[in-house]
């Protein structure tokens, strides 16, 4: 087995096709993750985002194309727990809905605490200590890690969905419109942890959104998709200031809320939104 390159590509998907019954959800699209780099995928609804990114972390199987993570071939569903396992070690995904993400039943710190018992060999104590430097990495507090989800705001439960992913000390992190459900001023805070702890830990993203400030934002490439293709491609800001195709154009026209600006540091104590319990 060959060790992966730390700076070359930890994300390489080539050919990558996928249908539904006569729907051509993903029709060949090729894309580059490079280590520490941060890849947007956008398009309006219906272009294929979801699946490419369904299809990367084993949730459907591509008809046709490869898909390599950390210079392994992952095209095909894995074959053992162990290999499961080691897939998760490589690619994390956050999903949208900041709601469902959440076993109801588990606090925060347990929840991380059950990834680092899979994919680490830490002690007991040692779990302790990460699960305080990740609830620290995404603006946690003690409390809000050992309340029921049911007490957390929408930002805090895709806070937590953010440590519980980094808890696997994943190379790839995938962000599925992981901002898209929240209010814009608890967005912006939580595209700030995600910024802050992409230079902390050099983790990469593949960012997938239809909202292209947010892009604008945190990536810095950036593919444009199209009825289930890749019509550009390129660094973000070139892409966004001086799009050359027409859908990218007119996916700039239709912005609703242009001009979002980040503030300059991350919040890192979870001011953005209190426990419920202290309203
Ligand atoms: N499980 C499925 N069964 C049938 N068709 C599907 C399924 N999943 C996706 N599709 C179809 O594949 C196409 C691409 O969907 P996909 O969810 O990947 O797009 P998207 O760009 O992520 O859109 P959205 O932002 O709305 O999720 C759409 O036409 C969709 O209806």
């Amino acid at each position: 087995m060959t060790t992966p390159d730390p700076r070359g590509p930890v994300l390489e998907v080539e050919g990558l096709r996928k249908t539904f019954g006569d729907v051509v959800a993903v029709a060949g699209v090729d894309l580059t993750l490079h280590a520490g780099g941060a890849l947007a995928v956008v398009g309006e609804s219906g272009s294929g985002k979801t699946t490419v990114a369904r299809m990367i972390v084993g949730l459907e199987r591509p008809a046709a194309g490869r898909i390599t993570a950390c210079g392994r071939d992952r095209s095909r569903p894995a074959r053992s727990a162990r290999e499961r396992r080691r897939r998760g070690g490589e690619v994390q995904i956050v999903f949208q809905d900041p709601y469902s993400s959440l076993d109801p039943r588990q606090s925060p710190a347990s929840a991380v605490e059950e990834v680092l018992r899979l994919h680490t060999s830490l002690d007991a104590a040692g779990r302790r200590g990460r699960v305080a430097e990740l609830a620290g990495l995404v603006g946690l507090d003690e409390r809000q890690m050992a309340a029921a989800p049911s007490r957390l705001s929408g930002g805090q439960r895709q806070r937590v969905a953010i440590a519980r992913a980094l808890a696997a000390e994943p190379r790839v992190l995938i962000l599925d419109e992981s901002v898209a459900a929240l209010d814009v001023s608890i967005q912006a805070q939580v595209l700030n942890v995600l910024a802050d702890v992409r230079e902390r830990t050099g983790v990469a993203y593949l960012f997938i959104s239809h909202d292209l400030a947010v892009v604008r934002q945190v990536t810095d490439d950036v593919v444009v998709m199209r009825g289930g293709a890749i019509v550009e491609r390129g660094p973000t800001a070139r892409v966004l200031d001086a799009p050359a195709h027409p859908y990218t154009r007119l996916l700039r026209e239709s912005v609703p809320r242009p001009g979002w600006r980040p503030a300059r540091r991350a919040l890192r104590t979870g001011q953005d939104d209190e426990l419920k319990e202290s309203r």
